[in-house]
């Protein structure tokens, strides 16, 4: 794939201030403008900063410069210092570790959630929170419907819903954020705080967040005390799950793949890898603390804001919507003594390929990960021809990715799940239009250097599968149940952060499809 150069549009470079200004004048449409530059560069771009700082960067979304960084010259392009020193907040977590670090903490990661116990427990766990909290609250919202309705910001409902699903998966525990009450939990609000400091850290200069800090003043000083909060909550899941250790002794985790206890689990490969008991001082606690919050930050906004994008553009694209539910009536058959349709087996959830084309293409448009940052080790040329020299920022602009014609088409706008989905005939056979079942309706697979909404390369996301199990599950339980109708003039856009929020939220109205509504 070559990307061609479109136009001459580009970026002055000031004296002194370098692009700066036209970077900070954009900064509340950062995504698009980052994609007209690199549309208007041919997918590659190099940043200037004021010349007294080091902000200089490059920038890109072409698919083969994507591939040498992430994946042929990996070893040249770790994730760097100073984003270790910008993620410290959450601490020394898988997202910002390099080399042998990395290494240990990924392979712990994968023994924790690359086993049948833990798909296991994430399909009793979600269909537990779908009936005992969404389907709660989603009801109380449809039932005031022909009242005007409440207005729900979805996207806080998808937050809570993550979070605790997140808490119970990791720890055991329902931090029951999602409620008809909405009420504040302060784990889940010190989480939110480290987030956007982290953001914040990204904006401005180090000495200016280190002197904050230092001084306990602004956002720093929230985020301390977040940081104390946070932690307190975990470290004392920690320390109850140690002493349920210590009181099973040597029968610990012999339940089988049943009643799969990944803290639990954590811990003993904990004590594996640094010696028994380690987890009672504050080393052994440590790793266990930020291998849960790496998981915590890995599977919970990722999958809250897909989902907001998801249910925003199958709302606002009715045919979309109508394939979809067509597609659920006819592979969602089981009856498992609750409401049909309401949780879904994990055979049904194969089936449903032209959902997993539209998650795909939400994921394609805004992926919940906008930026891949990383920092070279040494000089390199990018295929693109573009010098690379020594610790230089890189960021990979996934979010352009996904919007490149190159790629995607001349339609690459479009919110279009068929580019996901092939109807292959079954022999050599020719049909009928409508012998389904002779077709074999499948999904189109993407490299992932093109469609890089979970990286690739070795540090590509590990939980992919276990994202469409959740993503497909709650999104097919929702639209079978409800009728989402966006409010009239909510401006949707994204947040120009490291996850691809909504702005201003999503506000919308429900009703339930049993209802006259439908
Ligand atoms: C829509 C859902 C998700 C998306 C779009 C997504 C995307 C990504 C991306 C882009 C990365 C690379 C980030 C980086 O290197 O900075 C990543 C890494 C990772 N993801 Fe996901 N993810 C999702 C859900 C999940 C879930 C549900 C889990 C686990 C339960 C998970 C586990 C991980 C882990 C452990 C890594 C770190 C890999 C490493 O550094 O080697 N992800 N994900």
């Amino acid at each position: 794939i070559t990307i061609r150069k479109k136009s001459s549009l580009s970026i002055t470079n000031w004296p002194l201030m370098g692009m700066l200004p036209s970077l900070l004048w954009n900064l509340s449409r950062l995504h698009e403008f980052a994609t007209e530059i690199l549309k208007a560069n041919g997918g590659t771009f190099a940043f200037k900063g004021p010349s007294f700082t080091n902000l200089d960067f490059i920038v890109t979304s072409d698919p083969t410069n994507v591939h040498h960084i992430v994946t042929k010259n990996f070893s040249n392009y770790p994730k760097g210092p100073e984003l270790k020193a910008i993620m410290a907040p959450f601490g020394d977590v898988l997202f910002n570790s390099d080399g042998d670090s990395w290494k240990t903490k990924k392979e712990i990661v994968l023994s924790l959630i690359k086993t049948a116990g833990f798909e296991r427990l994430l399909m009793t766990t979600l269909r537990h929170k779908l009936a005992d909290s969404l389907i709660p609250v989603l009801d109380h919202a449809a039932r005031n419907h022909d009242d005007g309705g409440v207005v729900l910001d979805l996207q806080d409902v998808m937050k809570r819903f993550t979070f605790d699903l997140t808490c119970l998966l990791l720890l055991g525990v329902d931090t029951e954020c999602l409620s008809t009450s909405f009420p504040r939990v302060p784990c889940a609000e010190a989480f939110d705080v480290i987030e956007e400091a982290i953001v914040y850290r990204h904006c401005v200069p180090p000495w200016v967040w280190k002197l904050q800090r230092w001084l306990h003043v602004g956002w720093e000083g929230m985020t301390v005390k977040a940081e104390e909060c946070l932690n307190g909550f975990l470290e004392e899941r920690i320390r109850e799950k140690m002493v349920e250790k210590h009181a099973k002794g040597s029968s610990v985790n012999d339940d089988g793949d049943d009643n799969y206890d990944l803290l639990m689990t954590l811990i003993v490969e904990t004590e594996r890898l640094m010696g028994s008991g380690c987890c009672f001082n504050s080393k052994g606690e440590k790793f266990v603390r930020e291998t849960v919050v790496s998981l915590m930050v890995a599977g919970r906004d990722t999958i809250a804001v897909a989902l907001s994008w998801f249910f925003w553009l199958v709302a606002t694209n009715p045919g979309v919507e109508e394939k979809i539910l067509e597609e659920l009536d006819r592979v969602v058959v089981t009856q498992t003594g609750e409401e049909k349709g309401l949780f879904s087996s994990i055979e049904e959830l194969n089936k449903m390929v032209y959902l997993h084309g539209a998650i795909s293409e939400t994921l394609r448009l805004y992926p919940s990960v906008p930026y891949e940052p990383k920092q070279s080790l040494e000089a390199d040329v990018l295929p693109s021809g573009h010098g690379v020299g020594k610790n230089t920022r890189i960021l990979v602009s996934i979010y352009s990715m996904g919007r490149m014609e190159e790629v995607w088409g001349n339609d690459w706008m479009e919110f279009r799940p068929e580019r996901w989905v092939s109807e292959r005939t079954e022999g050599n056979n020719i049909i009928n239009d409508d012998d389904v079942e002779k077709k074999k309706i499948c999904n189109i697979h993407v490299p992932s250097y093109k469609f890089a909404a979970f990286m690739a390369g070795p540090r590509s996301c590990p939980g992919r599968k276990i994202a469409f199990m959740q993503l497909k599950n709650i999104a097919s339980c929702v639209l079978r149940k409800y009728k989402i109708v966006v409010v009239d003039d909510h401006p949707v856009v994204p947040l120009p952060s490291i996850m691809m929020f909504m702005r201003y939220g999503l506000k919308v109205r429900v009703s339930s499809r049993t209802s006259k509504s439908k």
